[in-house]
């Protein structure tokens, strides 16, 4: 195993430890490929499951959990009014605000509408993904839009000072576009990196001036254009931030777990 599928294994192991409940009615599952180590850890905690349902993010999140020998109930089969004890789920990279861009795998759509049905969304990653500001090393947004808006939903990017947005290709080049669990297409869109709520503090604007975007700005500027279904920036509440407002579920994660390079994890908690 590499150094980075170990890091990814080892925040799974802690993050799981430290955020599994006891006696879990509800869970979300994330996509990609640290989500894998989540399942694992929670195998391998050796508690009772057989109460216990496993909400999926997609479809190779749905097959990660029957694979593994779990009850998988789909977003849509969830009794309506119920809360997820926890979700965990991975990320393409993750501030010191611990803001998220997710979607690298194409699933963020039903990623967000989980982690927004949890009491508690956990983010599980490695070492590459911990970044001062989004689009730091990781440098486009994915945005799910309806294909039929694809073109003018890239215009309107263009407008918000996106570089050349384009529309992820699948594998092969042969089939087109590459579409989602929802049957929709995604843009990746390139933008400089965000600013973080520091930034504010120190008196930059985040008004889009020469497009540097604040991250919750962009987030809803690109969730307001006609076609979009969802964008893969996860910012605002946490789920405890949401619950005190007298909603459920926030989209950013309570905590993130990282696996370092040096085989240790570290925990950052959402301020
Ligand atoms: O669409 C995919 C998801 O947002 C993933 O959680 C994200 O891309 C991270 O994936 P990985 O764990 O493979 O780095």
């Amino acid at each position: 195993m590499s150094a980075v599928e170990k890091a990814k294994q080892a925040a799974a192991k802690v993050a799981v430890t430290n955020h599994y409940p006891k006696d879990a009615r509800w869970v979300g599952i994330g996509s990609g490929t640290t989500i894998v180590y989540v399942v694992e850890a929670i195998k391998a905690l050796g508690v009772d499951t057989s109460a216990t349902k496993y909400v999926p993010t997609g479809y190779q999140s749905k097959q990660l959990i029957i694979n593994a020998g779990l009850t998988a109930v789909e977003f849509d089969g969830i009794p309506p009014g119920t809360i997820l004890d926890v979700a965990f789920d991975g990320a393409d990279e993750v501030d010191e605000d611990l803001n998220c861009i997710k979607g690298g795998g194409a699933c963020l759509f039903q990623e967000k509408i989980v982690a927004m049905q949890a009491r508690e969304f956990i983010c599980v990653a490695d070492h590459r993904k911990l970044q001062p500001r989004l689009l730091t090393n990781w440098k486009t947004i994915p945005i799910e839009v309806a294909p039929i808006a694809a073109h003018r939903v890239i215009t309107k990017l263009q407008e918000l000072g996106s570089i050349d947005p384009i529309i992820r290709p699948s594998a092969s080049a042969k089939e087109g576009p590459l579409k989602t669990d929802q049957g929709f297409f995604i843009i990746d869109a390139p933008f400089p990196p965000m600013l973080i709520k520091s930034d504010l503090a120190a008196g930059q604007e985040g008004n889009g001036k020469e497009s540097i975007w604040a991250v919750d700005v962009l987030s809803r500027k690109i969730k307001e254009i006609a076609g979009v279904l969802e964008v893969g920036i996860f910012s605002g509440l946490t789920g405890p931030e949401a619950s005190a407002a007298g909603g459920i579920g926030g989209q950013r994660p309570v905590a993130a777990y990282f696996g370092m390079a040096d085989g240790s994890v570290s925990v950052r908690k959402a301020q």
